[in-house]
């Protein structure tokens, strides 16, 4: 079993329709350890995003993330961190709504910023993602409880 991270961006959520949908989704296909409405202020943002520092999208991202809130999970399945990517799609909207209509960012993607969510894309990335938005987490315990069902 494996842990990722998955954040529904700001636009997302405010549609309560596309919401219930993916919140669906994600429970036939994961199982939900945390999941929260998190407002993803400019400066948590700046954490979260620290990688792309620099980058021509980073202040029109950082911004959007903090335009209202977020909604955060951590999922748990036998590779989350791939199958949840697999069910976003490719990051550009276009290319997804062109080579998988049936995704997330394909449905509810407005462009490459506003690309509906979000998935770690490694267990690194996702440890850390994990410690910036649900700091009360306790991985090690997770994990443990992982290695007991064995
Ligand atoms: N070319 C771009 N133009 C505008 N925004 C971009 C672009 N590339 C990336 N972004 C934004 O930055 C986020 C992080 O980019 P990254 O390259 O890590 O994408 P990803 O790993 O496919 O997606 P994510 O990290 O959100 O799962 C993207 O989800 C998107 O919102």
């Amino acid at each position: 079993m494996e842990i990722t991270l998955a954040l529904i961006k700001p636009h997302v959520v405010r549609n309560t329709v596309a919401l219930r949908h993916l919140l669906d989704l994600i429970k036939d296909n994961f199982q939900v350890l945390e999941s929260k409405e998190v407002h993803i202020t400019k400066q948590l943002s700046e954490k979260f995003y620290a990688e792309h520092k620099g980058k021509f999208f980073y202040n029109r991202l950082t911004t959007f993330m903090g335009s209202g809130p977020s909604y955060a999970l951590i999922l748990q399945s036998a590779d989350s961190i791939a199958k949840w990517r697999s069910l976003m799609g490719p990051t550009k909207v276009y290319k997804a709504i062109y080579s998988n209509p049936d995704c997330i960012r394909a449905l509810y993607g407005l462009s490459d910023t506003r690309n509906a969510c979000h998935g770690s894309d490694s267990t690194e990335s996702a440890m850390k993602e994990i410690s910036i938005l649900f700091p009360e987490f306790n991985m090690t315990e997770a994990l443990n409880a992982e290695d007991q069902k064995r």
